[in-house]
């Protein structure tokens, strides 16, 4: 366990650690018995309270929510979310969900999605994925994936479709800034905030590139609202009829209350609209795309895995207009992608602050100038939560006995977070991944370039460090 060293608390050992922290907290967590405090440096009053017990995540985010709002330290570090989803507590975060729910949750919402996603297929992956192989072109799937996901977020939310997928590669500014902003986030999470905020009044390092991105998705999201506007100021009305939520985006959909005044935001006119969308990319492009390209990087450590998959598809014909009823069928699709996602959890921490002090049911005292973090990543991989076989992919896991789906309780497998503020966006994105995922395995076969690094980075969002460069040909 690392030493709390006078002055400098358990900083030394984090900083010699770094370029493994990942691996370095399940260590820690194994032998601390899935919970242990770091203290900083005594100037820097961090202590942060690193858990993975399935009691404490339980009791932090269902239980004793209310005690575990955002709270205004994360709104200072994601401040580039505004008033958004992820950035908010109370009536607005409240007003955000109950409006994403009625979007995402309509009836007609998985037919628009399947659509959508299939057009993308189509229109933008299939071309891409005949290109390099025809030209024998190594391809970084992930930045592939990547696009995918940016490409259909865009149109989901805005009805905008920046064709960032197409044989051509295009360099997006807009999805560029996405990443570096994430990447500032994270760093923000991990240096005492005295020590960002200094740099930010300075504008140097991390923050002058957080500065710059951040303007360049105002750019990118203010121009996408004005023309919007301009479009629909005479269809909005037209929209208004419930029945009709679907067959327009989201931002229309935000946009009809914003006019009816319905908005908890005050008058902040176009800005509480571009938060929402920024919330919404960062929510729906690199979750997906992240777990896709893990999910791909695991079937080519485990061929017999991509056969099990093959033998499920056989007898299973799959288009968009049976895409609903088939799907169900795809339980052992089902069961990898949710392995890919224990193993590989996009998200790998929250970090939560208690309002008032409480007792959490592993005994630990936690008060107000604590933060709390959920470690998504090595809550996946302990023993002592899936057995001694944890580090392996086993998509047989996840079904039961009679070939059904296994369910795990949120607090135990968080990918998509547990309590109030679970995932919106889970039957989204496992309809995109098994409409990609099918995609591909009865298409194409995948190789992994030979000698490519395959480690996790270190962000906020759990990518590979240099990518995943991959050979594709299309199978016979
Ligand atoms: C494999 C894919 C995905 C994973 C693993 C995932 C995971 C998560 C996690 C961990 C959170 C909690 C984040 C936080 O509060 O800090 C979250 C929240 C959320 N996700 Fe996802 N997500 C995925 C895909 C999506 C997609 C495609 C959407 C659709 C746009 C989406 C929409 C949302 C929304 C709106 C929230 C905020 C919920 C709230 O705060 O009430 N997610 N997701």
């Amino acid at each position: 366990l690392p030493t709390n060293w006078p002055l400098l608390g358990m900083l030394p050992a984090l900083l010699k650690n770094v370029h493994r922290i990942h691996d370095y907290f399940i260590q820690v967590m194994e032998i601390s018995d899935l919970t242990f405090l770091f203290k900083g440096p005594w100037f820097t009053n961090m202590y942060l309270l690193a858990t993975v017990d399935p009691a404490n995540v339980h009791h932090v985010m269902s239980k004793n929510f209310v005690n575990y709002p955002k709270g205004s330290k994360l709104n200072e570090i994601l401040d580039v979310l505004g008033d958004g989803i992820f950035n908010t507590d109370y009536q607005v975060w409240q007003y955000h969900r109950k409006m994403a729910q009625s979007f995402l949750g309509h009836p007609k919402f998985h037919s628009f999605l399947v659509n959508k996603t299939w057009d993308k297929v189509q229109n933008g992956l299939i071309p891409v994925l005949d290109h390099v192989s025809q030209n024998s072109i190594d391809v970084d799937l992930q930045d592939l994936f990547a696009r995918f996901t940016f490409d259909t977020i865009c149109t989901i939310v805005m009805d905008y479709d920046p064709r960032s997928l197409s044989v051509d590669f295009p360099c997006l500014p807009s999805s560029k800034a996405l990443d570096d902003v994430e990447e500032v986030i994270f760093y923000r999470h991990v240096v005492p905030s005295c020590v960002w905020k200094f740099q930010r009044w300075l504008d140097i390092g991390q923050e002058k590139k957080y500065r710059k991105a951040w303007k360049t998705l105002d750019n990118f999201i203010y121009k996408c609202i004005s023309m919007k506007r301009e479009q629909s100021s005479n269809k909005l009305k037209q929209k208004e009829d419930d029945d009709d939520k679907v067959s327009a985006d989201l931002l229309t959909l935000y946009m009809i209350q914003d006019e009816n005044h319905n908005t908890p935001s005050g008058n902040q006119g176009d800005k509480f609209l571009r938060d929402t969308i920024l919330n919404f990319f960062v929510a729906g492009r690199d979750t997906t795309s992240a777990t896709l390209s893990w999910f791909f990087y695991l079937l080519s450590k485990n061929p017999r895995v991509i056969s099990m998959i093959k033998k499920e598809l056989e007898n299973i014909t799959i288009n968009r207009t049976n895409f609903k009823e088939v799907s169900s069928k795809l339980v052992y699709l089902h069961g990898a992608l949710c392995e890919a996602l224990r193993l590989y959890p996009p998200v790998v921490f929250e970090a939560k602050s208690p309002v008032e002090s409480d007792m959490l049911p592993s005994g630990h005292h936690v008060n107000p100038n604590m933060q709390i973090i959920l470690d998504m990543y090595a809550m996946g991989r302990m023993k002592s939560i899936w057995g001694n076989d944890c580090d392996e992919f086993k998509p047989e896991r996840w079904i039961s006995e009679q070939g059904k789906i296994r369910h795990e309780p949120s607090y135990k497998f968080i990918a998509f977070n547990a309590g109030p503020r679970t995932c919106l966006g889970k039957d989204m994105a496992f309809t995109q991944m098994k409409i990609i995922a099918t995609t591909i395995i009865q298409n194409y076969v995948i190789q992994v370039v030979e000698e490519h690094p395959v480690i996790p980075n270190i962000s906020i969002i759990l990518h590979m460090k240099y990518g995943f460069k991959v050979r594709i040909r299309r199978s016979r």
